[in-house]
């Protein structure tokens, strides 16, 4: 059960830092979102440096200025410097990972976007994840790319990644593995769960891409609400007249400290109503941030309930498959949201010796919720031989007397 006086601290509980959104509506490769972020303003040297950290002198990072169908892009090229082997294995790029000292999440994020590469290169050849070796995605530039993308993001203070749509072309391409259809293998598995376009000529997104895009990401939507701070644009190697062949970036700052959520809907008209609190119960146990039911009049004048289950985001798959278990609906609606929340500390008063948790919201430092917990009022209540009611009211007045009053700063 997810118990929010002990719940451990969330990213949308820290200070909101920067955001970036990812435009891959042209399609995505490493270098072109490398390119969009070294545009957007991250130091080539530093990403160097930190590219340097995982593969020491194996390759020299330059940039350029260029234009794609016209528009003014950047261009960064990986030139190897020492010959790359025909393929690496994936535990041997981890162990490269974990032994450089990169900067911030910029190690965490690199190994989640491999992990995402085999796990995705795992099931289209059908051998074990530990056993995946890679040929052009382990190459040297690739690692750079992968590398130099996460060090960038530090660079730039990016907190929270959104993308679009990943647009991923047609045709086939011919690569280490012979000659592939596009969508190739890996992209295909790696875009399960995101939205993406189909069509468009040759290979607009590459694994590279699409892997650093769904391990980043942590939801597809259209540009958010911010304040633009910077807009990167970055090429792809290919000019074709009718597309600027390009990802572009926009790094800002929210508007509000909003976390993301996803909401999970269901209409339900023949759950028999004495199944239901065992529902909410059972998906609040399961990770759900909140649970609830909105009765509502269905077709054919159907009484009915809506389900609506609030979920973070790496839970929404599970509560989803949850759901589907539960109750019997044929579909969930699925959407993401953005959720301003207070930050949230818990005290304790006494009333008659009795202890009771308070739950104190605040915001920017000042108290701007004072709620007692209820479970704690209903056995104080009990212990007391007292009504509910009026252990309620005076817990509240013991919090005021300590100083937990709306508008005060919290000490
Ligand atoms: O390197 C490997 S294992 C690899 C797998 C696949 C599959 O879809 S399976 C495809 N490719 C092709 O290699 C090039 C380079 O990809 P980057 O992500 O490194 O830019 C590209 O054409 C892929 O389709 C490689
Ligand atoms: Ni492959």
């Amino acid at each position: 059960m997810h118990d929010d006086a002990t719940r451990p601290a969330r990213r949308g509980d820290e200070q909101p830092g920067r955001r970036l959104w990812i435009d891959a509506a042209a399609g995505v490769a490493g270098d072109m979102l490398l390119g969009a972020l070294v545009d957007a303003g991250a130091s080539l040297e530093t990403i160097q440096a930190g590219v340097d950290a995982v593969i020491p002198g194996a390759v020299r990072l330059t940039q350029t200025e260029v234009e794609r169908a016209g528009m003014r892009a950047t261009k960064v090229d990986v030139t190897s410097l020492v010959p790359d082997p025909p393929h690496r294995h994936w535990t041997e790029i981890r162990r490269l990972l974990s032994q450089a000292r990169l900067p911030g999440a910029a190690t965490r994020r690199a190994t989640a976007v491999f992990a995402r590469i085999a796990e995705a290169e795992a099931r289209a050849h059908g051998v074990d994840v530990e056993q995946v070796h890679f040929h052009e995605v382990g190459a040297w530039d690739s690692i750079a790319d992968v590398v130099g993308v996460c060090v960038a993001l530090e660079a730039l203070g990016v907190h929270t990644i959104t993308a679009g749509p990943v647009a991923l072309g047609s045709g086939t391409v011919r690569a280490a593995h012979g000659e592939m259809p596009v969508p190739v293998p890996a992209v295909l598995e790696l875009a399960r769960g995101w939205q993406v376009r189909a069509g468009g000529q040759g290979e607009l997104a590459t694994p590279t891409g699409m892997a650093l895009v769904v391990a980043l990401a942590e939801a597809c939507e259209p540009l958010p609400d911010l304040v633009p701070a910077a807009v990167g644009v970055g090429a792809g190697t290919r000019d074709v007249p009718e597309r600027p062949n390009v990802v572009r970036v926009v790094v800002g700052t929210q508007t509000s400290p909003t976390e993301r959520v996803v909401l999970l809907e269901a209409n339900v008209d023949d759950l028999d109503p004495r199944l239901w609190p065992g529902v909410l119960a059972g998906l609040m146990s399961d990770g759900a941030l909140d649970a609830w039911l909105t009765p509502i009049v269905m077709k054919k004048g159907r009484p009915a309930h809506t389900l609506a289950v609030l979920a973070a985001p790496d839970r929404a798959d599970h509560l989803m498959a949850r759901a589907f278990a539960l109750v019997p609906t044929l579909g969930v609606r699925r959407s993401t949201l953005d959720r301003a929340a207070l930050e949230r500390t818990w005290r304790t008063v006494e009333v008659d010796g009795v202890p009771v948790r308070v739950k104190i919201g605040t915001r920017a430092g000042a108290i701007a919720s004072v709620t007692p917990e209820f479970d704690d009022v209903a056995r104080a209540a009990r212990d007391l031989g007292e009504p509910e009611r009026s252990v309620l009211a005076r817990t509240i007045a013991s919090a005021d007397a300590a100083g937990y009053r709306v508008g005060r700063a919290l000490e």
